[in-house]
């Protein structure tokens, strides 16, 4: 099997990461700040990049990394920082072989700040770059809902290898999709999956635990032939996506179920694992521009489950052009048969506006 290091060396450390984020949502104290753009990080974003970088580079020393934090604001308050170590020195796999994979616990508190400053690739089209998202879907992480941790590998501005924590979404494949599926499910029986994918091996999917990593079992988009009746999954947030032209969209396809909202890249999980059907993620802003980390192991584990992922105007994303998806808009993921339908709704939706 190709990749197969880097594989495992992935869902560990999203695995570990995991455990830290679900610590930190359970103290309920988030110490949540707002960034530059406005969007809001936690203690959980700062640890969980700090672990999967350290991770990453114990194992992969030559490596880059482009992950969405930078410990700059950290290195300003103390306070913060301190709390984040305190938890990031203590977050381990509970099995002892598996967390020696990863290089055992990070050091120091300076080391944990080098780790998330190591983050700063600039990403293109050459070499081994790994794309990091260490809590995506922040608003739901904070609102007790869906968000995933989320690392994908790029080789020549490739994506390889993708892998998706999602601590909050069902362990079972055909479990229906609910909204509010989030707010109990941390640590709960029966939540928390771990999707991965291998270029040209297909998607697999299974329980997100705090030991080890299996095998675990191949997953696969739904057959879904009459798009009337397909789920239709999309962002809560209104400021992220276009919820008006997805209305449209769905009417225009006859769709007749109300859409299922949900955070994070648990969406591109859900149309891989067949509990979804589309996911659309429709511009409301012309000048925002898509960041890789929020795209590329979803990307890669809906395409290898046997769907199509493409922006509004039916291209492929491209990873390779540095940290956001420069020649993209928008995103629209579905199984392969149904693309080309749906694609077409969206073209008349939004160039009738
Ligand atoms: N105007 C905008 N349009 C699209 N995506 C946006 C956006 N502003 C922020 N985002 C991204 O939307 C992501 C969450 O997507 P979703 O709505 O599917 O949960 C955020 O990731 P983070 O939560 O990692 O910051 C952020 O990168
Ligand atoms: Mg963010
Ligand atoms: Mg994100
Ligand atoms: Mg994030």
């Amino acid at each position: 099997m190709a990749f197969e290091k880097e594989l495992q060396v992935a869902q560990l450390a999203v695995a570990r990461a995991s455990i830290l984020t679900k610590a930190v949502f359970a103290e309920k104290a988030k110490g949540t700040i707002s960034k530059e753009d406005k969007s809001p990080v936690t203690i959980g974003d700062y640890g969980a990049q700090a672990l999967i970088i350290s991770a990453i580079k114990h194992n992969f020393p030559q490596d880059e990394v482009v992950g969405e934090e930078e410990a700059s604001s950290l290195r300003e308050q103390k306070d913060l920082s301190s709390k984040i170590w305190n938890l990031v020195k203590d977050t381990k796999l509970s099995d002892s072989d598996s967390d020696a994979i990863l290089g055992g616990p990070i050091r120091s508190e300076d080391e944990m700040l080098q780790a998330i400053d190591a983050g700063n690739s600039a990403g293109g089209s050459k070499g081994r770059i790994w794309a990091l998202d260490p809590i995506d879907g922040t608003k739901g992480f904070l609102r007790g809902g869906q968000y995933a941790v989320c690392l994908a590998l790029m080789v020549d501005g490739d994506v390889k290898v993708g892998v998706l924590g999602c601590p909050n979404l069902p362990v079972k494949d055909s479990e229906p999709l609910k909204e509010d599926m989030g707010i109990a499910a941390t640590d709960a029986e029966g939540y928390g999956v771990l999707f991965s994918a291998v270029q040209g091996e297909g998607a697999r999917s299974q329980p997100l635990t705090k030991g080890s990593v299996s095998q675990g079992h191949s997953i696969s988009v739904s057959k879904v032939t009459d798009v009337t009746q397909a789920v239709m999954c999309e962002s809560v947030e209104a400021g992220h996506s276009s919820k008006g032209d997805n209305a449209a969209i769905a009417e225009k396809l006859g769709v007749t179920g109300r859409p299922v909202q949900m955070d994070s890249q648990a969406k591109y999980g859900s149309v891989a694992r067949g509990a979804g059907d589309i996911y659309l993620r429709l511009p409301v802003r012309k000048d925002y521009v898509e960041k890789i980390w929020d795209h590329a192991a979803g990307d890669l584990i809906v395409r290898e489950a046997g769907g199509q992922v493409t922006d509004i105007h039916g291209q492929r994303l491209n990873f390779s052009l540095g940290r956001t998806l420069t020649e993209n808009k928008g995103v629209v993921a579905t199984p392969a048969d149904i693309h080309a339908q749906v694609l077409a709704a969206v073209s008349e939706v939004l160039s009738a506006k």
